[in-house]
């Protein structure tokens, strides 16, 4: 399943799907069936959203930590870890986030095709940078977590004193405060307060877990 659509035929190239540029797609015999049974687990990717000190990178470690204890391969694409890498050259300009989001978007792909469940935990801001990763992914195996958390509990958690700065002028362009960030319409799972309290990070965890078993993505 190593087409574009994950629709290959498993023999040699594919004319005409990918023949842009005399650029043509080339199948392997070993698909994506194959390395999920090998896994038994199918390949998904696990997008996480919201404001900076929202909660996405403990979000995402916990997740990671459960995931693995109970014998599944996963991996994270932390949003501030690949800008020490690979995105490195982008700032956070409107169209810089675009790209970053895009090239995670590829990333985390090849990470469901090889049969992980992929952990992405980025602010990625715009519904349409979010929405062209789902649109890559193979039907519902882009799900979409919005840690909807208030802008006052973010700003008074400010790990790193980022909300600090920005507030003082000394950060432009920061989410949330001078920069926008728009919340998913049609998101698979929402994780918000409850009653004033925000869910320990295990509960939140858990609540990803759960739509996981339940969508059959721990099994093969
Ligand atoms: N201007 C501005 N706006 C938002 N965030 C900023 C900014 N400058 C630096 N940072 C730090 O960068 C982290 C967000 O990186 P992302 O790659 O997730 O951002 S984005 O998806 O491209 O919007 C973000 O990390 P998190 O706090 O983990 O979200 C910040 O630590
Ligand atoms: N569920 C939670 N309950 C209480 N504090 C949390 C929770 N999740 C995260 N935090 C704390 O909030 C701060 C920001 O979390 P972090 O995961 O770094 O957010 P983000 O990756 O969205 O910037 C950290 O100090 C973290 O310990």
């Amino acid at each position: 399943m190593g087409s574009p659509a994950g629709t290959g035929t498993g023999t040699g190239l594919i004319n005409g799907m990918m023949g842009r540029n005399n650029i043509f797609w080339h199948e392997c015999a070993v698909g994506r069936g194959d390395r999920q049974r090998l896994l038994k687990q199918k390949g998904c990717v696990v997008w996480i959203t919201g404001l900076s000190g929202s909660g996405k990178s403990t979000l995402a470690c916990t997740l990671d930590h459960e995931l693995h204890s109970r014998g599944k391969l996963t991996y994270v694409l932390d949003g501030d870890n690949l800008r020490h890498g690979l995105n490195r050259d982008l700032g956070f300009s409107a169209h810089d986030r675009t790209e970053n989001i895009r090239r995670v978007g590829e990333v985390a792909k090849l990470f469901a095709d090889a049969g992980l469940i992929c952990i992405a935990s980025l602010i990625s801001p715009y519904r349409r940078d979010r929405d062209s990763c789902r649109a890559i992914l193979p039907d519902a195996s882009f799900i979409e977590v919005f840690l909807n958390m208030p802008l006052e509990v973010c700003e008074s958690r400010d790990p790193k004193g980022l909300y600090k700065l920005a507030r003082a002028g000394k950060i432009k362009g920061f989410t949330g405060i001078d920069d926008p960030y728009e919340p998913p319409l049609n998101c698979e799972i929402e994780i918000k307060q409850e009653e004033g309290a925000c869910p320990s990070p295990s509960a939140m965890a858990g609540q990803v877990v759960s739509y996981l078993e339940e969508k059959g993505f721990l099994e093969d």
